[in-house]
Protein backbone atom coordinates (compact mmCIF):
# COMPACT_ATOMS: atom_id res chain seq x y z
CA UNK A 1 0.00 0.00 0.00
CA UNK A 2 3.19 2.24 0.80
CA UNK A 3 7.02 2.16 0.27
CA UNK A 4 9.63 4.30 1.99
CA UNK A 5 12.58 4.11 0.66
CA UNK A 6 15.83 5.41 2.34
CA UNK A 7 13.78 8.22 3.97
CA UNK A 8 16.00 10.70 5.97
CA UNK A 9 15.35 13.72 8.07
CA UNK A 10 17.16 16.61 9.89
CA UNK A 11 15.39 19.07 11.69
CA UNK A 12 17.34 21.77 13.98
CA UNK A 13 21.03 20.41 13.34
CA UNK A 14 19.66 17.03 14.38
CA UNK A 15 19.37 13.62 12.40
CA UNK A 16 16.06 12.43 13.24
CA UNK A 17 16.49 9.54 11.31
CA UNK A 18 18.37 8.37 7.77
CA UNK A 19 18.15 5.48 5.19
CA UNK A 20 14.60 4.39 6.67
CA UNK A 21 12.90 1.80 4.06
CA UNK A 22 9.96 -0.11 4.77
CA UNK A 23 6.72 -1.18 2.94
CA UNK A 24 3.60 -1.04 4.52
CA UNK A 25 1.21 -4.20 2.97
CA UNK A 26 -2.28 -5.19 3.29
CA UNK A 27 -3.70 -6.62 6.66
CA UNK A 28 -0.93 -4.37 8.47
CA UNK A 29 -1.28 -2.63 12.04
CA UNK A 30 1.54 -0.68 12.47
CA UNK A 31 2.43 1.43 15.86
CA UNK A 32 5.10 4.12 15.20
CA UNK A 33 7.84 3.68 18.48
CA UNK A 34 9.59 6.52 19.45
CA UNK A 35 10.43 8.91 22.45
CA UNK A 36 8.72 12.33 22.58
CA UNK A 37 10.42 14.70 19.69
CA UNK A 38 12.08 11.37 18.21
CA UNK A 39 10.00 11.93 14.34
CA UNK A 40 7.32 10.39 14.70
CA UNK A 41 4.87 13.12 13.43
CA UNK A 42 7.45 13.87 11.14
CA UNK A 43 7.71 10.52 9.35
CA UNK A 44 3.88 10.43 9.82
CA UNK A 45 3.52 13.82 7.36
CA UNK A 46 6.43 12.49 5.08
CA UNK A 47 4.26 9.35 4.50
CA UNK A 48 1.21 11.22 4.17
CA UNK A 49 2.57 13.97 1.79
CA UNK A 50 2.34 16.91 3.75
CA UNK A 51 5.63 17.54 4.71
CA UNK A 52 6.73 21.18 4.14
CA UNK A 53 10.29 20.17 5.30
CA UNK A 54 13.01 18.80 2.88
CA UNK A 55 14.06 15.61 3.17
CA UNK A 56 15.39 12.66 1.72
CA UNK A 57 14.43 9.08 0.01
CA UNK A 58 11.05 8.87 -1.47
CA UNK A 59 7.31 7.41 -0.33
CA UNK A 60 5.24 5.44 -3.15
CA UNK A 61 1.70 5.21 -2.55
CA UNK A 62 -0.23 2.05 -3.88
CA UNK A 63 -3.30 3.20 -2.68
CA UNK A 64 -5.57 6.32 -1.29
CA UNK A 65 -4.77 7.31 2.32
CA UNK A 66 -6.33 9.00 4.91
CA UNK A 67 -4.39 10.79 7.38
CA UNK A 68 -5.42 12.03 10.18
CA UNK A 69 -3.13 14.54 12.35
CA UNK A 70 -3.33 15.11 16.03
CA UNK A 71 -3.69 19.11 15.76
CA UNK A 72 -8.02 19.21 14.83
CA UNK A 73 -8.64 19.84 11.67
CA UNK A 74 -12.70 20.95 13.22
CA UNK A 75 -13.54 24.02 12.16
CA UNK A 76 -15.36 25.91 15.18
CA UNK A 77 -17.99 27.63 13.08
CA UNK A 78 -19.13 24.72 11.71
CA UNK A 79 -21.39 22.10 13.15
CA UNK A 80 -20.03 18.21 13.51
CA UNK A 81 -22.71 17.42 10.40
CA UNK A 82 -21.14 19.94 8.60
CA UNK A 83 -17.69 19.73 9.11
CA UNK A 84 -17.78 15.80 8.12
CA UNK A 85 -20.06 16.44 4.83
CA UNK A 86 -17.13 19.37 4.03
CA UNK A 87 -14.14 16.94 4.29
CA UNK A 88 -16.50 13.81 2.79
CA UNK A 89 -17.16 15.82 -0.07
CA UNK A 90 -13.38 16.35 -0.99
CA UNK A 91 -14.21 12.20 -2.00
CA UNK A 92 -16.88 12.72 -4.52
CA UNK A 93 -19.35 11.72 -1.48
CA UNK A 94 -22.60 12.82 0.61
CA UNK A 95 -24.68 11.05 2.46
CA UNK A 96 -26.46 12.60 5.33
CA UNK A 97 -27.40 9.19 7.11
CA UNK A 98 -24.04 7.82 6.92
CA UNK A 99 -22.84 10.86 8.76
CA UNK A 100 -25.19 10.46 11.59
CA UNK A 101 -24.59 7.22 11.91
CA UNK A 102 -20.59 8.03 12.06
CA UNK A 103 -21.21 10.98 14.71
CA UNK A 104 -23.54 8.15 16.48
CA UNK A 105 -20.97 6.01 16.75
CA UNK A 106 -18.48 7.95 17.89
CA UNK A 107 -21.05 9.26 21.12
CA UNK A 108 -22.04 12.67 19.26
CA UNK A 109 -25.54 11.76 18.81
CA UNK A 110 -27.12 15.12 19.47
CA UNK A 111 -24.03 17.27 19.08
CA UNK A 112 -24.94 16.73 15.30
CA UNK A 113 -26.13 20.68 14.68
CA UNK A 114 -23.72 22.30 18.09
CA UNK A 115 -21.04 24.90 16.30
CA UNK A 116 -18.19 22.97 16.69
CA UNK A 117 -16.53 25.56 19.50
CA UNK A 118 -18.88 24.49 22.04
CA UNK A 119 -17.68 21.35 21.94
CA UNK A 120 -15.29 19.69 24.13
CA UNK A 121 -11.69 18.93 22.96
CA UNK A 122 -12.73 15.03 23.53
CA UNK A 123 -15.25 15.55 21.10
CA UNK A 124 -13.69 17.40 18.91
CA UNK A 125 -11.48 14.63 18.58
CA UNK A 126 -14.04 12.23 18.07
CA UNK A 127 -16.10 14.83 15.11
CA UNK A 128 -12.20 14.22 13.43
CA UNK A 129 -12.30 10.18 14.63
CA UNK A 130 -16.31 9.88 12.96
CA UNK A 131 -13.90 10.15 9.48
CA UNK A 132 -12.64 6.95 9.59
CA UNK A 133 -16.18 5.55 9.37
CA UNK A 134 -17.36 7.20 6.59
CA UNK A 135 -13.52 7.30 4.46
CA UNK A 136 -13.13 4.58 1.67
CA UNK A 137 -9.33 4.87 1.61
CA UNK A 138 -7.70 1.84 2.20
CA UNK A 139 -4.63 3.02 3.75
CA UNK A 140 -5.19 5.06 7.48
CA UNK A 141 -2.29 6.85 8.79
CA UNK A 142 -3.27 8.29 12.36
CA UNK A 143 -1.13 10.53 14.35
CA UNK A 144 -2.30 10.06 18.33
CA UNK A 145 -5.51 9.01 17.85
CA UNK A 146 -5.88 8.55 21.05
CA UNK A 147 -5.48 11.87 22.69
CA UNK A 148 -8.42 13.03 24.65
CA UNK A 149 -10.33 10.33 24.10
CA UNK A 150 -12.26 8.30 27.20
CA UNK A 151 -11.53 4.91 27.66
CA UNK A 152 -14.37 3.75 26.18
CA UNK A 153 -13.23 5.62 22.95
CA UNK A 154 -10.52 3.95 23.33
CA UNK A 155 -11.58 1.01 23.12
CA UNK A 156 -14.27 1.41 20.29
CA UNK A 157 -11.35 3.20 17.81
CA UNK A 158 -8.74 -0.09 18.69
CA UNK A 159 -11.77 -2.01 17.14
CA UNK A 160 -12.31 0.05 14.96
CA UNK A 161 -9.10 -0.17 13.55
CA UNK A 162 -8.68 -3.97 13.95
CA UNK A 163 -11.40 -4.50 11.64
CA UNK A 164 -9.84 -1.91 8.83
CA UNK A 165 -7.14 -3.79 9.04
CA UNK A 166 -9.10 -7.64 9.12
CA UNK A 167 -10.90 -6.79 6.04
CA UNK A 168 -7.27 -6.23 4.37
CA UNK A 169 -6.91 -2.82 4.67
CA UNK A 170 -3.80 -1.09 6.90
CA UNK A 171 -3.22 1.01 9.63
CA UNK A 172 0.08 2.86 10.54
CA UNK A 173 -0.20 4.94 13.65
CA UNK A 174 1.70 6.90 16.27
CA UNK A 175 0.36 6.47 19.90
CA UNK A 176 2.15 6.43 23.42
CA UNK A 177 0.08 4.22 25.09
CA UNK A 178 0.30 0.29 24.38
CA UNK A 179 -2.52 -0.97 22.12
CA UNK A 180 -5.12 -3.56 23.32
CA UNK A 181 -5.59 -4.99 20.28
CA UNK A 182 -5.42 -8.81 19.95
CA UNK A 183 -4.08 -8.47 16.83
CA UNK A 184 -0.05 -8.80 15.24
CA UNK A 185 0.68 -5.35 16.14
CA UNK A 186 3.94 -4.52 13.96
CA UNK A 187 6.77 -1.89 14.88
CA UNK A 188 7.94 0.67 13.43
CA UNK A 189 11.28 1.98 14.79
CA UNK A 190 12.57 5.55 13.49
CA UNK A 191 16.65 3.87 13.53
CA UNK A 192 15.64 0.29 12.95
CA UNK A 193 12.68 0.09 10.38
CA UNK A 194 9.71 -1.85 10.53
CA UNK A 195 10.13 -5.23 13.09
CA UNK A 196 7.87 -8.45 12.49
N1 LIG B 1 8.24 23.74 14.03
C1 LIG B 1 9.43 23.17 14.26
N2 LIG B 1 10.58 23.83 14.03
C2 LIG B 1 11.78 23.27 14.23
N3 LIG B 1 11.94 22.01 14.68
C3 LIG B 1 10.84 21.32 14.94
C4 LIG B 1 9.53 21.83 14.73
N4 LIG B 1 8.62 20.89 15.07
C5 LIG B 1 9.35 19.84 15.46
N5 LIG B 1 10.67 20.08 15.38
C6 LIG B 1 11.78 19.18 15.69
O1 LIG B 1 11.51 17.93 15.12
C7 LIG B 1 11.63 16.94 16.13
C8 LIG B 1 10.62 15.86 15.83
O2 LIG B 1 9.30 16.35 16.04
P1 LIG B 1 8.05 15.40 15.89
O3 LIG B 1 6.86 16.22 16.18
O4 LIG B 1 8.12 14.71 14.58
O5 LIG B 1 8.35 14.33 17.04
P2 LIG B 1 7.40 13.24 17.70
O6 LIG B 1 8.20 11.98 17.79
O7 LIG B 1 6.10 13.16 16.96
O8 LIG B 1 7.19 13.84 19.14
P3 LIG B 1 5.98 13.69 20.20
O9 LIG B 1 5.98 12.25 20.64
O10 LIG B 1 6.42 14.60 21.30
O11 LIG B 1 4.73 14.14 19.52
C9 LIG B 1 11.46 17.66 17.45
O12 LIG B 1 12.26 17.10 18.46
C10 LIG B 1 11.96 19.02 17.16
O13 LIG B 1 13.33 19.06 17.46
Amino acid sequence: MLEAEALGLERGGRVLFEGLSFSVRRGQLVQVEGANGAGKTSLLRILAGLSRYGYAGAVTHRAPLLFLGHQSAVKGLLTPRENLAWHIAGEGAYDDAAIEDALDRVGLHGYEDVPSHALSAGQHRRVNLARLYLSRAPLWLLDEPFTAIDRDGVVELEALMVRHVEAGNAVVLTSHQPLAVSYTLHRLNLLEGLCP
